[in-house]
C-alpha cells in the first residue's frame, strides 16, 4: 500500500466514526426537542448554541485547529436546527401585514433561527423584471404589479420544500392569493400601529403607495381599509410594537408550536412530512 492509500484509509475511518457520532447527535437532538415541547420550553436557544460552540473548542488539543472545529460545529448546529424545524413546521410560514410591519426583516431572522430558506415575493418580482418594485409601479402601474405578485404567490405556494414566505403588504387584496397560500402555509399576521409603522419607514422611498404622502394619517387610512383582510387571512397574530425583531421571531415560533399542539392547523397538504 502506498503512503497515500494508507492515509486515505485513515481518513475513511474518521468519516465512518464522524457519521456514527453525527447520526447519534441528531437522534438525541430530536429527543431533546420532544422533551422541550412537553415542558413547553423554547426550542431554539441562541445562548446555549454559543456556549456549545465555545465549549467544543476546548476539547480540541491542537490550538491551531480550534477555530476550524468551531466553524465546522456551527454547521452541525445549523443542521440540528433544520431537522427540528422540518419536524415542527411541515408547512410554509407565511408572513403578512402592512408595509413596515417587519415581514422582510423578521423573515430573514426566522430563516437563520430555523435554518429554513426565506423567499420574499417582492424580491422575486424584482429579480424577474430586473427592476425595483417602485419602478414597476411607475412604468406599468399597480395592476401589472398585482398580476406579477399573484403569479409569484401561486408558484411559491406550490414549492416542494418549506420556506419562510415573506409577502408584500398588499397580498391580501386578492382573495385568490390567500387561497393559494393557505393550501400549503400557515399565515402569520405581523401587526404594528400606524405611529410605529411611520417611525420605521418614514425615510424609506421604496414604497410607491406612500411615495406622495408619507404620513401617519395616510398609513392609518390604508391600514383601516385592509384590517379586515389581514384579520380574515391570519392563522395567528403577533403584535410587533415595542418588540425587537428577535423577540417577534421567538413569539412566532412559540405561537406556531401552540397552534400545532391545539391541532388548530389543518395541514391541507402538509409538505415534507
Ligand atoms: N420589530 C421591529 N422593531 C423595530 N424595527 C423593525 C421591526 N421590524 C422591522 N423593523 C424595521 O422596519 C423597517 C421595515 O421593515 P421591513 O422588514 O422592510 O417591513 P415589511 O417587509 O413588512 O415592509 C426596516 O428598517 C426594519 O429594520
Ligand atoms: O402594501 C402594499 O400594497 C405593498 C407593499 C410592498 O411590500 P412591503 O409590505 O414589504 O413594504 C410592495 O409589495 C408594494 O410596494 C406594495
Ligand atoms: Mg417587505
Amino acid at each position: 500500500m502506498t503512503r497515500l492509500e494508507d492515509l486515505r484509509k485513515k481518513v475513511d475511518l474518521c468519516d465512518r466514526q464522524l457519521a456514527a457520532v453525527l447520526e447519534k447527535r441528531l437522534e438525541i437532538i430530536m429527543e431533546i426537542m420532544e422533551e422541550k415541547k412537553l415542558q413547553k420550553m423554547p426550542i431554539f436557544n441562541k445562548e446555549r448554541e454559543e456556549k456549545v460552540i465555545n465549549q467544543i473548542g476546548h476539547y480540541v488539543a491542537n490550538p491551531d485547529l480550534r477555530e476550524e472545529v468551531r466553524f465546522i460545529h456551527q454547521h452541525v448546529l445549523q443542521s440540528c436546527r433544520r431537522i427540528q424545524s422540518k419536524r415542527l413546521f411541515p408547512y410554509h410560514i407565511t408572513l403578512v401585514g402592512f408595509m413596515g410591519s417587519g415581514k422582510t426583516t423578521v423573515g430573514v431572522e426566522l430563516s437563520n433561527m430555523l435554518a429554513m430558506e426565506q423567499i420574499d415575493v417582492d424580491r422575486v418580482i424584482e429579480e424577474r423584471m430586473n427592476m425595483r418594485v417602485s419602478e414597476i409601479f411607475q412604468l406599468y402601474g399597480e395592476q401589472v404589479f398585482r398580476q406579477l405578485e399573484s403569479n409569484v404567490v401561486e408558484e411559491l405556494s406550490k414549492r416542494e420544500n418549506v420556506i419562510i414566505f415573506c409577502s408584500g403588504g398588499g397580498v391580501v387584496l386578492n382573495e385568490k392569493n390567500i387561497e393559494n397560500i393557505k393550501e400549503t402555509g400557515v399565515i402569520v399576521w405581523l401587526k404594528a400601529s400606524p405611529q410605529e409603522i411611520y417611525r420605521r419607514i418614514c425615510d424609506d422611498q421604496s414604497r410607491p403607495l406612500l411615495k406622495d404622502n408619507m404620513s401617519v394619517d395616510k398609513i392609518s387610512q390604508m391600514l383601516e381599509s385592509r384590517l379586515p383582510l389581514y384579520e380574515d387571512a391570519a392563522d395567528l397574530v403577533v403584535n410587533t410594537d415595542e418588540k425587537d425583531v428577535e423577540q417577534v421571531s421567538h413569539e412566532i415560533v412559540e405561537q406556531l408550536m401552540q397552534l400545532d399542539i391545539n391541532r388548530k392547523v389543518h395541514h391541507r397538504h402538509a409538505i415534507n412530512l
